[in-house]
């Protein structure tokens, strides 16, 4: 059996959780996520992004009656931490692999890199089988509308269809390397079933910025993102982080990780989604464009 964590829960109900559920793997994916609510709810960020991980390996190790150091218990779940590239922020060299240093410039990035120590530790003094993926930017048609992929998305087949003739994005010039969310949860089960615990990248090594996002996502629907895009520096963040590219070699050779979509795929992927989704009246009465009025 699998848990996936998504919630803020107290230590007893997750030790209770766990016992309950006598999982075989733990999926820790729960975070408040977005970086710029981060500054606005630091402490509620420290609390779910940083704690929580603590909390859940708290849970595991009492479930699984582990008390001294490296004393692993023998039915203890697979325990797989949610790490992201924003710990590597003001990056140190690129592209970023599982050695490169830190420097989160968000309370986001920094609750990440806590979580991701945390991880090591129990993996270290507890011989806990705990692992973390440092995924670089995964997206879908699923994607929350408030990340700049689906923003996008949505705002070319907005525009495209006559219902918005303008969207509203903060800082062009960032540079992301965006992957496909499918192949990323790929490799987060493949990480699980290696021998050993082991931390790595995964990304696909190749950014584009988010202009080179937006021209992508026009084009598609035959516009020019120059005839639509607005700048709004309310949209910029306190401290950017300019550059995010992954090295997966490490992925690659011991996980045989690779991507099977490319960013074009997947942008294509999600405008022709959110075209059929906005193109249904039933569907579009859910207040979806009323509801982005805000962040568009
Ligand atoms: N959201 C958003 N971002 C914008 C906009 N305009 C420009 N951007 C820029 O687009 C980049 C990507 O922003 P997001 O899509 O919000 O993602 P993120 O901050 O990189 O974080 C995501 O990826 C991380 C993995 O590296 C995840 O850890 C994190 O939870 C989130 O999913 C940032 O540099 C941001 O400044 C806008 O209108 N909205």
């Amino acid at each position: 059996m699998r848990l996936i964590s998504g919630d803020l829960m107290d230590q007893s109900s997750l030790v209770f959780a766990v016992a309950q559920a006598q999982p075989d793997e733990i999926y820790n994916l729960g975070a408040l996520s977005y970086v710029p609510v981060s500054w606005r709810q630091s402490t509620t960020t420290a609390e779910i992004t940083g704690m929580g991980v603590l909390r859940m390996l708290e849970a595991v190790r009492i479930v699984a009656g582990i008390t001294g150091s490296r004393t692993p218990g023998a039915n203890q779940p697979r325990f797989y931490q949610a790490s992201s590239s924003e710990m590597f922020g003001k990056v140190r060299e690129t592209p970023q692999n599982e050695l490169t240093p830190f420097h989160p410039r968000s309370p986001y990035g920094a609750a990440k890199v806590f979580g991701h120590y945390t991880v090591q530790n129990y993996r270290e003094s507890y011989g806990m089988y705990a692992v973390s993926g440092m995924l670089f930017n995964h997206e879908s048609p699923i994607r929350g509308p408030e990340f700049v992929t689906r923003k996008v998305s949505l705002g070319a087949a907005a525009v495209k269809l006559g219902l918005r003739k303008t969207l509203r994005l903060g800082n062009l010039e960032a540079d992301r390397d965006w992957g496909f969310a499918g192949d990323y949860v790929r490799g987060m089960t493949l990480m699980l079933a290696q021998d050993e615990p082991d931390d790595y990248v995964v990304g696909t090594g190749i950014a584009h910025s988010v202009r080179e996002l937006a021209e992508l996502a026009f084009a598609h629907v035959g516009l020019d993102w120059r005839d639509h895009v607005v700048i709004d520096d309310a949209l910029l963040r306190p401290a950017e982080v300019d550059l995010l590219c992954a090295d997966p070699t490490k992925a690659r050779q011991k996980l045989g990780w690779k991507p099977a979509v490319s960013f074009e795929e997947m942008i294509a992927m999600m405008v022709d989604s959110d075209l059929e989704l906005l193109s249904d009246p039933r569907r579009r009465g859910d207040g979806l464009i009323r509801e982005l009025a805000d962040l568009w």
